[in-house]
């Protein structure tokens, strides 16, 4: 090996993929909670673990999975994934004096309520959709090591949408590239992805951590993001992807102060009306189309982030 210099510039580690359901059982109107979690911890004195393979500083990460467990079992707030995540990480940092930051990233897959003979039922469920509730939290110590720094972002993965009409796109660049008729009645589907940053409250100290961040509504913001994604999805008169994305994520910031930037990424899942003239001269494109054909690939992307205050002049 040559002799060039190297050094370990960054790490990370814990377990991925801790698989968790919980059941809450305070009524026999049962709720629950279907998580996946990952916790990576982080700090110099891992550093070794790496570099000499000293395992000295390392909390295994089959620990790691058991406090996962046992947190669950004790915790007040797992239906809440953003101070679930707080509650776990903060755990690290507590009882580790050495663990420096745990990025704690949960997931929830969907469980809706069965509705049987019309009545919602108590204890049963059915996966109405892929689509996650995601968070992903960054805390660590401050300056004097009992104050706690905290970032959250969270996240709606994998909404399916699509609708049947209120959907144009036209006068888009046209040259010698361009075969895409102008379209003004589309399909317009998309799988959303979008993720919201929290402006969180200065957290002065280890027990502060949980009710400072209880301030936020986290699953009311949760809800009313998904509510507005949905409620302009099917409502605006979509001149495209561009503008409706900006108008779902201004709306967003501006609802909540407790949001900095809401970002969105949509692929444009394409559906053409299939040309049916070869039978009997039949029309189904333009105003004629009902039958349309799904193109799995390639699909559009857009992405954009709003965020909050006025744009710095070299944005305009
Ligand atoms: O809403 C759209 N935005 C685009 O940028 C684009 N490009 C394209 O081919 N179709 C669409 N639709």
């Amino acid at each position: 090996m040559a002799n060039v210099n190297v050094y370990l510039d960054k790490q990370e580690y814990g377990k991925d993929r801790v698989r968790l359901l919980k059941v809450h059982k305070d009524t026999k109107v049962h709720r629950v909670d279907d998580l996946t979690i990952r916790v990576l911890l982080s700090g110099p004195s891992f550093t070794t673990s790496y570099t000499e393979a000293s395992n000295k500083a390392v909390v295994a990460t089959d620990s790691m999975k058991n406090t996962c467990y046992i947190l669950a079992k004790y915790s007040k707030v797992v239906d809440t994934l953003e101070l679930f995540a707080a509650e776990l990480g903060n755990h690290f940092l507590n009882t580790y004096a050495w663990v420096e930051g745990a990025h704690v990233s949960i997931i929830r897959h969907r469980w809706a309520r069965m509705i049987i003979d019309g009545k919602p039922h108590n204890h049963s469920f059915w996966r109405d959709g892929e689509e996650t509730r995601q968070t992903d939290l960054f805390i660590k110590r401050g300056q004097n090591g009992t104050r706690r720094s905290v970032e959250i972002k969270s996240a709606i993965a994998g909404l399916l949408v699509l609708k049947s009409t209120g959907s144009a796109f036209e006068n888009f660049v046209r040259d010698e590239y361009t075969t895409l008729p102008e379209a003004k009645d589309r399909i317009f589907s998309t799988c959303v992805d979008s993720q919201w940053e929290f402006n969180i409250p200065a957290i002065t100290s280890t027990e502060q951590v949980l009710p400072t961040l209880s301030q936020v509504p986290f699953n009311e913001i949760y809800d009313s993001v998904r509510e507005v994604t949905c409620k302009t999805f099917a409502e605006d008169e979509s001149a495209s992807v561009q503008a409706t994305l900006y108008k779902m994520a201004a709306q967003s910031v501006q609802n909540w102060k407790w949001l900095n930037r809401v970002s969105y990424a949509l692929p444009n899942r394409h559906f053409f009306p299939v040309d049916l003239s070869y039978f009997r001269g039949t029309k189904n494109l333009n105003e004629h189309a009902d039958v349309y054909q799904p193109v799995a690939d390639p699909s559009g992307l857009i992405t954009a982030t709003v965020a909050r205050g006025v744009a710095p002049a070299s944005r305009l």
